[in-house]
């Protein structure tokens, strides 16, 4: 048995369909028990952001998900992110979060867990390489196992259709209309079964 979390941002909702992909795939898991959490919004933004009607309606469809907090990480054996691209980096949110579990970076709590990148930007250049490949960095600072998206599981990244996959993230060009489309859910949802595997054979193995 090992835990898996979920943990996203989402202002528009793609991120949040991607991350339910990925806890699809992950369920399909012999023994993985399966977490999807958000990660808080700031209330000044709750407040910047309540004339736009497609944050509403987006975070209305997410009333129902709960908050992630410290001790969500602490339960998880291995943590898939999900961080939407702001100026090619992730947003401030997702920072702040980060910058919250320093207590357990300080102990170590995080080490030799696995965890992996869901992100989602406008457009195709806009970032999603850079925004999963910074993310990379504070994984390494907490100790975690890095997983990817391989080419070999994924057939449907190796194409130059303006659609999301890379190597480093499951990912979505949210500025397309039919975003995320069924490619990029089915890769979502790879990337979970495999972050579970990896949790599950990683677990008191580190
Ligand atoms: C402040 C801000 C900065 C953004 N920067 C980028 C960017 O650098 N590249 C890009 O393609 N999209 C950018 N976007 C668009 C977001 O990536 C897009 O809204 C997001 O991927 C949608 O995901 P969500 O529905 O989960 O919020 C930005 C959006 C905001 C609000």
């Amino acid at each position: 048995m090992a835990n898996l979390l979920i943990a996203y941002y989402s202002a528009y909702g793609h991120t949040y369909q991607m991350a339910s992909a990925a806890a699809e795939g992950a369920k399909s898991v012999d023994g993985m028990q399966v977490k999807i959490v958000k990660i808080p919004e700031f209330e000044v933004a709750k407040k910047q952001m309540s004339t736009q009607e497609a944050y509403v309606q987006a975070q209305e469809g997410q009333k129902a998900i709960p908050e992630a907090t410290q001790e969500d990480l602490r339960w998880a054996d291995g943590i898939i992110w999900g961080i939407p691209t702001r100026f090619g980096l992730m947003p401030a949110q997702v920072k702040q979060f980060l910058d919250a579990a320093g207590g357990l970076w300080m102990n170590g709590e995080l080490e030799g867990k696995a965890t992996a990148v869901i992100t989602s930007s406008n457009s195709i250049h806009g970032g999603q390489e850079s925004t999963a490949l910074t993310t990379f960095v504070p994984m390494m600072h907490f100790g975690m196992i890095y997983v990817g998206l391989p080419y070999g599981e994924n057939p449907e990244q190796n194409t130059t259709e303006g659609i999301g996959g890379t190597p480093y993230a499951a990912s979505t060009v949210a500025g397309r209309e039919d975003s995320p489309e069924e490619r990029e859910k089915k890769m979502a949802s790879r990337l979970g079964a495999r972050v579970a595997r990896v949790s599950k054979a990683l677990k008191g193995n580190l």
